[in-house]
Formats: structure tokens, C-alpha cells, sequence
């Protein structure tokens, strides 16, 4: 049985933050803002997995009005949703991503993040593919008032 998701997520850049995408630190003037630590590709990808076991959002899961999430780690929340996922009986065929940020590039860090997700996805990193583009200057992303993230992912049970 094959199950298919998809996500899309958006936070704003604001001053004297951390930028962490893909559970990576990426050094940059500015950071992303959210209730957590912002880290949209992440939640891109918890999203995406919610959606192919159909158990809805991480809104649903984490709300933003429950303190226990506040400056969460979304390492953590990606665990939690893989781990639902396990339960299920599923496991990763493939993940495929995509960041939409003006600034800063992306590119030296895609295998670091390709590591870390795949970690948290408990699959070999040649299961997760992560991309970027800037969206030539056109737009929020564009003026760098912040960064999107989508993503599919495909999963797979043997029964
Ligand atoms: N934040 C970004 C955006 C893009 N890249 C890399 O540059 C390539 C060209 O970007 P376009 O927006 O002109 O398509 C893109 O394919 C990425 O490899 C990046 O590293 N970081
Ligand atoms: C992750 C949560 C919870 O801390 O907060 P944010 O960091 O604001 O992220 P968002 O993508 O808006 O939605 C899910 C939230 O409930």
C-alpha cells in the first residue's frame, strides 16, 4: 500500500533569530519567527507526512496556543509525526522538498540537511532530496521578508 502527502509552510524573518531549516543552522543576519523555532522545512515535512497517513496538520497536533510548543525544537515534532507514521506500519519511499528563499543560498548546506532529515525519517539519504530556489526577487520570498517550504512524500507498507 502506497500513501502520498504534501506540505506547504511559511514563517517571516525577523532580527537577532537563529535561522534553522532542515535542522540546520544556517548563518545569516536574520532568523525565521513562529511559536517554535520556525524551522519551515521541517514542518513542510511533518505536514507532508500527516497528510499521507491522513491525521491532518501539525497545527492539529502542536498548537500554537499550547506553551509546551513554544520554542520547540523541530526535530522533536518531526520525530513525534514519524513516529505515528512507524505506527501505522509505513515506511519512507521518498521525500522530495523544495525552499523558496531570496537570501541567503541554500546550496552549502543541502547535504547537511539531506543527513538530518533522513535521520529523523530513519531512511538511507538517498530517499530525501532537497532543492531551493529564490523566486527572482518577485513576491515576500522575493523581498526577503521570509522563506517558504513545500514538499511530497511517499510512503510505503508491506501489507
Ligand atoms: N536560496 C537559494 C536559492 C537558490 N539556490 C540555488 O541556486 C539555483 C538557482 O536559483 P534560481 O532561483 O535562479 O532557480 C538553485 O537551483 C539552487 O541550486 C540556493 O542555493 N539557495
Ligand atoms: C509548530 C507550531 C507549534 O509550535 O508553531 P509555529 O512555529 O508557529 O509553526 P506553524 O508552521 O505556524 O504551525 C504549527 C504550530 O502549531
Amino acid at each position: 500500500m502506497l500513501r502520498i502527502g504534501q506540505g506547504f509552510d511559511v514563517h517571516q524573518f525577523a532580527d537577532k533569530r537563529p535561522l534553522i531549516i532542515g535542522g540546520i543552522e544556517i548563518p545569516y543576519e536574520k532568523g525565521l519567527i513562529g511559536h517554535s523555532d520556525a524551522d519551515v522545512l521541517l514542518h513542510t515535512i511533518a505536514d507532508a507526512a500527516l497528510g499521507a497517513i491522513g491525521e491532518g496538520d501539525i497545527g492539529r497536533h502542536f498548537p500554537d496556543t499550547d506553551m509546551a510548543n513554544k520554542d520547540l525544537d523541530s526535530a522533536l515534532l518531526l520525530e513525534d509525526v514519524w513516529r505515528l507514521v512507524k505506527q501505522k506500519g509505513y515506511d519512507l519511499v521518498n521525500v522530495d522538498c523544495t525552499i523558496m528563499a531570496q537570501k541567503p543560498k541554500m546550496a552549502p548546506y543541502i547535504e547537511q540537511m539531506r543527513e538530518r532529515i533522513a535521520g529523523l525519517l530513519e531512511a538511507d539519504k538517498a530517499r530525501v532530496n532537497v532543492k531551493a530556489t529564490t523566486t527572482e526577487k518577485l513576491g515576500f520570498v522575493g523581498r526577503g521578508e521570509g522563506i517558504a517550504a513545500m514538499a511530497v512524500l511517499l510512503i510505503q507498507k508491506n501489507n
